[in-house]
């Protein structure tokens, strides 16, 4: 069954795409335990410099030294706060893991071959994650289903906003340059879909073992039980 109305899909990972465990137990860890050595060998690069100064600004405390930024880096991880310079550093960290060969980006035996009969199908495919657009590149580039990244038209990040303010999908769908009915945003998380509806897109919830449903969004356990 198709769905001719639903021209694009954006799709959350943790949680949708991705086990949770995948992201608690290996990549959060991986980036804990190489995060502080990363940042004594890489400071002085631009692109790390650039981040250290944004967790700064965020510290409120511009002349934070570097093992106090560290520290803020380990407490956010513990804490699964979505801080966007702490997800563009992940980023960086788990190329390393990705390219060594450390782990593969996990993805439920239903995604890949939904992803791709929806893109023959001519919709335009969109991923939507806190986690950087890097390492969303990565996950699906380094998937354990192989080379994902030719599936997807675009990425956005929290650079775009936060994923539980109506504000970010307002502008994912102005960057899409589609009605916001034609979108449908994928997530395990309510309050993304509540900020996704409130955008004016459609929702589906995928409710993975271990999530807990919800009663405003319709629901689906599985990505070929979406018809699209
Ligand atoms: C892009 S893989 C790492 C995911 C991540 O860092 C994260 O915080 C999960 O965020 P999501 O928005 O996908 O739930
Ligand atoms: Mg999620």
């Amino acid at each position: 069954m198709s769905n001719p109305a639903v021209r694009a899909v954006v799709t959350d990972i943790e949680g949708t795409t991705t086990d949770i465990n995948f992201v608690h137990k290996v990549l959060f860890p991986y980036a804990q335990a190489k995060l502080p050595d990363f940042l004594r060998a890489n400071a002085g690069t631009p692109a790390v410099a650039e981040q250290i100064n944004a967790v700064r600004r965020d510290m409120g405390d511009a002349d934070a030294t570097l093992d106090a930024v560290i520290a803020q880096l380990l407490h956010w991880i513990e804490t699964d706060q979505k801080v966007t310079p702490l997800k563009a550093l992940q980023g960086m960290v788990w190329a390393d893991g990705y390219q060594r060969g450390d782990f593969k980006g996990h993805l439920y035996s239903d995604v890949a071959p939904a992803l791709r009969q929806w893109q023959q199908a001519g919709k335009a495919l969109y991923v939507y994650s806190s986690g950087s657009v890097q390492a969303q590149k990565l996950l699906f580039g380094y998937s354990d289903e192989g080379d994902l990244t030719p599936l997807f038209s675009g990425y956005f990040d929290t650079h775009i906003g936060h994923k539980r303010e109506a504000t970010a999908y307002q502008r994912i769908i102005a960057e899409l340059d589609l009605p916001p009915e034609a979108v449908l945003f994928l997530s395990d998380v309510v309050e993304e879909l509540d900020a996704a509806k409130q955008a004016g897109m459609q929702t589906l919830q995928l409710v993975r073992e271990g999530t807990q449903a919800g009663n405003t969004h319709a629901c689906v356990t599985r990505f070929d039980e979406i018809a699209v």
